[in-house]
């Protein structure tokens, strides 16, 4: 393993709200420079920084330090990530599509849908590589906005590797306050698909909440199918869901989806309400629905993988 020198990190996390459109030092500063060999930190759409992670064996991923989004992995020169075509690069709005982080809460609540995190500004704070495979990890940290949502001090750790047919994602979240404080959290992976065509496997004898009609209020149920498609409107948490579940995305790719610590499984697709683009793609999110508590100094961390097979 092979720890590389850091060269990029950002100043203290700033927030869509207070930070200004990136000028032009910090968009020619992010053009092309290599934190090593396998990871590059370049302008992205809109001029935001993005990490590129380039794997030995052809496989590629990219991460927007805005919302610490992970827009796209490829791998055998297909990406099975999607961003919708209204997704906006503009660091006043989360990116829609990819991997957006969903925290300090999933949904619907007290805070905007989803929380903060998709739309602050994260740091690179470490990269290394394995055998040509390589990793970066992100940070964010409270910062005025964030306090003025969420009045704690926070860590959020977001390593990112990929490998042959692989990306992982490792996310820990450490109480850094001095009183406790709980969350709900989400990865709200966007999958390339042909929507008609999609399935998902693995998730039959789980409790469900069904979001639809009314995401305030789920209805109870369980799911007895081996394989869920999305025929129409799709909003449903299934709680307790296995390690790993697995999407054929319709378009000829089976995506296994482990994870560690994730303990439900969203499945999303907005139909009509997005009909622009509601065909192309089904969201298959890891997710942490009953909240967790932390004391300080304590952590939590939960693992993601993804395998094209
Ligand atoms: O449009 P947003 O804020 O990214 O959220 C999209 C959807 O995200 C899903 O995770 C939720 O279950 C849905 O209820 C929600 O509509």
């Amino acid at each position: 393993m092979v720890a590389a020198p850091l060269t990029w990190s950002f100043s203290p996390t700033t927030s869509a709200v207070e930070s200004q459109p990136r000028g032009p030092s910090m968009a020619s500063s992010a053009s092309e420079e290599n934190v090593d060999n396998y990871v590059k930190v370049s302008d992205g759409l809109g001029g935001l920084p993005k990490a590129i992670l380039s794997s030995v064996h052809g496989s590629e991923a990219e991460i927007y330090l805005y919302g610490g989004c992970v827009t796209s992995w490829r791998v055998d020169n297909t990406d099975l990530l999607y961003v919708r075509p209204d997704a906006v690069f503009t660091a006043l709005k989360p990116i829609s599509g990819g991997i957006p982080h969903c925290f300090p809460q999933f949904g619907a609540g007290p805070m905007q849908q989803h929380g903060f995190a998709r739309n602050m500004n994260w740091s690179i704070v470490d990269s290394e590589h394995v055998d040509g495979n390589p990793a970066v990890t992100l940070e964010l940290r409270d910062a005025p906005y964030s306090r003025s949502i969420w009045d704690y001090s926070f860590q959020a750790l977001y390593k990112v590797s990929i490998d042959r047919n692989t990306l992982t994602t490792e996310f820990q979240v450490t109480n850094t306050d001095e009183k406790p404080f709980s969350f709900s959290t989400a990865l709200h992976t966007y999958f390339r698909a042909s929507a008609s065509g999609a399935s998902v496997k693995g998730l039959k004898g789980c409790k469900t909440l069904n979001k639809d009609p009314d995401p305030r209020n789920p209805v109870e149920g369980m799911e007895d199918r081996d394989v869920v498609t999305f025929p129409g409107f799709v909003d449903c948490i299934y709680v307790d869901a296995p390690e790993e579940v697995y999407l054929d995305n319709g378009l000829g790719d089976w995506i296994t989806i482990k994870n560690r610590n994730w303990s439900d499984v969203v499945l999303w697709n907005p139909h009509l309400t997005i009909e622009s683009c509601y065909k192309d793609f089904v969201c298959v999110e890891n997710a942490k629905i009953q909240e967790v508590q932390l004391q300080p100094n304590q952590s939590w961390t939960a693992v993601q993988h993804l395998s094209k097979t």
